[in-house]
Formats: structure tokens, C-alpha cells, sequence
């Protein structure tokens, strides 16, 4: 494909809220929309306040309340959620460059994967909802006993900025599947992709109401939308100390929450892996995406004997990889987000250097790429497990890589982490993996491969990674509650009460 244009796929001027099936365009609190690849400002964000939000809600409450798409057969809402997955396949090219233009994600990444992954998650949870009706419970002593699921009622669904249409979308379609209505609050850094989303939800039949979006900062936008007293529950992607501030204004309200938060997420190369796919799959596992991925395969563990095999190889191949615009098909390497997220993952290379780790790659910023916000490739070899780059995530394209001996500290290393999301195994020695499966601490493990995914099964993960699960039936639980029904078979014998 040529390198698509702005001719081709128009960028709206200015991004405000989505209510009621219609831009809002009201005037407010203005915030530039950069696209990261030379910093031109692209897009206006018009921030939402919080009487927008109350309207958002609002009108998330109505179309909930009137039943317009909870009342609807189940193979109608079926019809809708496939036809917005085939709307996202027609439209995949200009989706994925605007979420380009906007995060910086590489196109041949967006038009292979999340853009495609956003019509899956429609077609999963409309296929996945045919599968389902409501249990029943069977009979007890002349009772039947029903359990029905029902939609909790509005959701608000609050995205981060590292794959914002596709992580949204999962969300959206997770709750609107089993018929709630809700409020989307993408990042406030990349809002294009999902805003154009709303049209595209409208036109394949989503009553207007059932899926409102109000864009603006966290702490103003955000913060309004959960504390809502209309909002029902809350699905959370992003950093861990705004999921503290969330869980005290969720839980004040007593509002269900999911939250899928950061990771620090151990890569471990036994000597018995097959050092070739280990290598291809830590690249993979650590700079796709440009690294910014919760599921980062970031802190990679190798076994002493294959250490500098390893090393060598790693370094070399990431030197290789092609820097460049995210919209040239032929760029493995894009820009990071934002400045001051460069600028955050740049410092990471003093902060390593001080903790001892020797520089194996990379390390700087591209002179050549400027004022794009670009980032080398970048890994360093730590000495131990205590260096701060083992410690925090650092959401970028840098891998720190650590030595170990044996199993048992393969295992500790990987535990000893305030994070819980992935881990990944390289191994073709079946005892090792078996034990590596039982002994790591967290929500998902990858055996010989990176990153696959498979919507049907649950995925979050446990301590500063957040707790909560949504894919498949963990969705279904998730975006409903429970209601038992006892219906005599036989006409009781009730007690009589006042005669
Ligand atoms: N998928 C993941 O796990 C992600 C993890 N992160 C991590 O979080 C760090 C910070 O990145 P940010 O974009 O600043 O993430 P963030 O957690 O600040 O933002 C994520 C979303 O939450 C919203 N938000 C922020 N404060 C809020 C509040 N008080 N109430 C309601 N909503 C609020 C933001 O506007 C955005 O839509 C990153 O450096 C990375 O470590 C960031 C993005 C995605
Ligand atoms: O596959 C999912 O449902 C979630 C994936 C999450 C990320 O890739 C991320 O937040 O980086």
C-alpha cells in the first residue's frame, strides 16, 4: 500500500464529544492532537466538562433504561455487532492512519493487527453471545431455579493511549453485547481513531445513546465520569497510580471495576530454548507496538550458558530494525506517543548506567528524525534484579536483559516484581516448563511464543497489574450480574400470616 495521505482520510479539526449520536462541538478547555511522527499539531481536543459527562451519562441511562438495545433480540444485536465489524474492515485503512497520525504506531502493525483485532472483538462477542443463554439451574423440592445474567446498566470505559481503538473497541463490545449502555473515555493523547469509531458504530445500527464518548483529561473528564452516580460500572486501561484514584472514587460509589494496568513482565530463556525463536520472539515481545505494551516482554532473563549468544544476537538484530515514519509500510519502528514520554523513556539510559548495566544497543534519541518524538532501539544488561530498569516499566522500546543460574532463580527473579501480568517461557525441555508454569506469579504465561491472544480466555493480571478479567465468558461475568428466580413447580404451601 502507498503511504496513505490526509487528502485520502480527512482529520477532523476538532474532536469534542460523541452524545447522542452527534458531535458535540461545544467550545471548552482546548488541547493540541499531535501526531508524534514530526510534532504537528493535527487535531483540536475540545475537553469535556464535567456537565458534558453528565449528559454522556445521561444519555447512557436513557437508551439503557428505554431498553432501545437491551430489549432488542438477541440476533439482532448479533446483526449490529457484525455489521460494525465489517464497517471496521471496510474502513481499516483510514482507521489505522488515523490512529497512525496519532500514537505513532506503525501502520503495518495497525493494518495487520489492532485494526483487524477491532473488528474481531465485534465478531467474537456477537458469535460468543449466540453461544449463551440464560442457565438453568435445574429443580429443587417443587422449585425451579433460574439464574439470569442482566447488563449491569451504564459502563464507563476508559482507555490508555498505547493501542487506544483496540483496546476501546474490546471494551465497547464486551459491554454492549450483553446489552449495557456506555460512556468511552479514550486518552486524551489519541482520541482520533475512536472518535471516528462512533460514526461507524451509528451507522451499522447501534441506537444512538447506548455508546456516548466524551474525550478530555483524566483528572477533569475522567474523574467526573466515574464518580457519576449513573455510572454503574467502571473497565480501566492504563498506569497504576491512576488506578489507585480510580478504585477510591469506584469504591466509594461501589461500582464494579476491572483494571488492566502495567506490567514489568519476565521473558525467560532457559539454555534448553531454541535460541533462534527465543531471540525472535524476545524482539518481538519487547519492541512492537514501539514497546509501549503493557504486555512487554521487558525484563529478559537468560540462562548463563546462552547468555552471550543471547546478548549478541538480541543487539545486533535490534540495531537492524527499521526506524522510520510509522505511515512507510515499511516501518518496524515508529515514534513514541508524546515528547515527554520520550523524554521519560530516554532517561531510563543514565538511571541504568547508575544502577551498573552496561549499554548492549541503542540508547539515544534519532537526531535525523527530528522533531519526531523517536527512540532508539534500546537494551541494556543489568547486573541484577535490583536495578531500577528491572524494576519500573518504562513503557518503551527498552529491554533490560538479566543473567541467571538456575531455575529456582529464574523463577524468584521473575516473581520478585511488584507487577503480576505475563511471563514468557522459552524452553523445549517439558520439565522446565512445566515447573516454570506452576512457580510464576501472574496473570498469563506464553510458552515458546510471544504474545498470542485468544479472546475467549481471560486476560488481566494480579497485584500492581490490576485484578479483573475481560475476554469471554470473564466479559459476560464482568459486564453482568446475576439474578436467581425460584418458580414453584407445584403450587406451594405458604404460611398463613395474620388471621
Ligand atoms: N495498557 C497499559 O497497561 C497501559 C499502561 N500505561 C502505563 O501508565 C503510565 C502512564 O500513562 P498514562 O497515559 O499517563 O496513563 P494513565 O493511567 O494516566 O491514563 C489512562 C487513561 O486514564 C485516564 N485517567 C487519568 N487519570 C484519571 C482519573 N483520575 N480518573 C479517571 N480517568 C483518568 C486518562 O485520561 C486515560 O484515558 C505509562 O507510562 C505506562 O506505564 C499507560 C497506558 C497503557
Ligand atoms: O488483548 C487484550 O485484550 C489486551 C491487550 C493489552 C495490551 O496490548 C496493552 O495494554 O498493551
Amino acid at each position: 500500500m502507498n503511504q496513505p495521505t490526509q487528502a485520502e482520510f480527512p482529520i477532523r479539526e476538532q474532536v469534542s464529544s460523541f452524545i447522542e449520536g452527534r458531535y458535540t462541538r461545544t467550545a471548552g478547555h482546548e488541547l493540541p492532537v499531535i501526531f508524534p511522527g514530526d510534532a504537528r499539531r493535527i487535531s483540536t481536543l475540545v475537553e469535556a466538562s464535567a456537565d458534558e459527562v453528565d449528559a454522556a451519562v445521561r444519555s447512557a441511562r436513557a437508551a439503557f433504561d428505554d431498553g432501545r438495545w437491551r430489549g432488542l433480540p438477541v440476533e439482532a444485536r448479533q446483526a449490529v455487532m457484525r455489521k460494525v465489524a465489517d464497517l471496521v474492515d471496510k474502513h481499516r485503512d483510514e482507521l489505522a492512519y488515523l490512529e497512525c497520525m496519532n500514537s505513532g504506531i506503525p501502520m503495518r502493525h495497525l493494518q495487520k493487527g489492532q485494526i483487524p483485532r477491532t473488528a474481531y472483538n465485534f465478531r467474537f462477542f456477537a458469535e460468543f453471545l449466540g453461544q449463551h443463554a440464560e442457565k438453568l439451574h435445574g429443580q429443587t423440592d417443587g422449585y425451579l431455579t433460574l439464574v439470569l445474567r442482566e447488563p449491569v446498566g451504564v459502563a464507563a470505559l476508559i482507555g490508555p493511549w498505547n493501542a487506544p481503538l483496540a483496546l476501546t473497541s474490546m471494551k465497547i463490545a464486551g459491554a454492549i453485547a450483553f446489552g449495557n449502555s456506555c460512556v468511552c473515555k479514550p486518552s486524551e493523547v489519541t482520541p482520533l481513531a475512536v472518535a471516528r469509531f462512533m460514526e461507524l458504530l451509528i451507522e451499522a445500527g447501534v441506537p444512538p445513546g447506548v455508546v456516548n464518548l466524551v474525550n478530555g483529561r483524566g483528572g477533569v473528564t475522567g474523574e467526573a465520569l466515574v464518580a457519576h452516580p449513573q455510572v454503574d460500572l467502571v473497565s480501566f486501561t492504563g498506569g497504576t497510580q491512576t488506578a489507585r484514584r480510580i478504585s477510591a472514587s469506584a469504591g466509594e460509589g461501589l461500582k464494579p471495576l476491572s483494571l488492566e494496568l502495567g506490567g514489568k513482565s519476565a521473558n525467560i530463556v532457559f539454555e534448553s530454548a531454541d535460541l533462534e525463536r527465543a531471540v525472535d520472539g524476545a524482539l518481538v515481545g519487547i519492541f512492537s507496538n514501539n514497546g509501549q505494551q503493557c504486555l512487554a516482554g521487558s525484563r529478559i532473563l537468560v540462562q548463563r550458558p546462552v547468555l552471550d549468544r543471547f546478548v549478541d544476537a538480541f543487539a545486533q538484530r535490534a540495531r537492524r530494525l527499521r526506524i522510520g515514519s510509522p505511515l512507510d509500510p515499511a516501518t518496524e519502528i515508529g515514534p513514541l506517543a508524546f515528547q515527554a514520554h520520550r523524554q521519560r523513556v530516554a532517561g531510563y539510559v543514565d538511571i541504568a548506567r547508575a544502577d551498573g548495566a552496561q549499554l548492549l544497543c541503542g540508547g539515544a534519541t534519532v537526531e535525523a528524525l527530528e522533531p519526531g518524538f523517536y527512540f532508539q532501539p534500546t537494551a541494556v544488561l543489568a547486573r541484577d534484579n535490583t536495578a531500577r530498569v528491572c524494576r519500573e516499566e518504562i513503557f518503551g522500546p527498552f529491554a533490560t536483559i538479566v543473567p541467571f543460574d538456575t531455575q529456582d532463580e529464574a523463577c524468584a527473579i521473575a516473581n520478585d516484581s511488584e507487577f503480576g501480568l505475563v511471563s514468557y517461557v522459552w524452553s523445549d525441555h517439558q520439565p522446565t516448563v512445566m515447573r516454570a508454569l506452576s512457580e510464576i506469579r501472574a496473570g498469563m504465561v506464553w510458552v515458546n511464543t510471544p504474545m498470542t491472544r485468544d479472546l475467549r480466555a481471560p486476560f488481566g493480571g494480579i497485584k500492581a497489574s490490576g485484578y479483573g478479567r475481560e475476554g469471554g465468558e470473564s466479559s459476560m461475568k464482568f459486564y453482568t450480574f446475576e439474578k436467581t428466580v425460584m418458580l414453584p413447580t407445584v403450587p406451594p404451601s405458604i404460611p398463613r400470616m395474620g388471621i
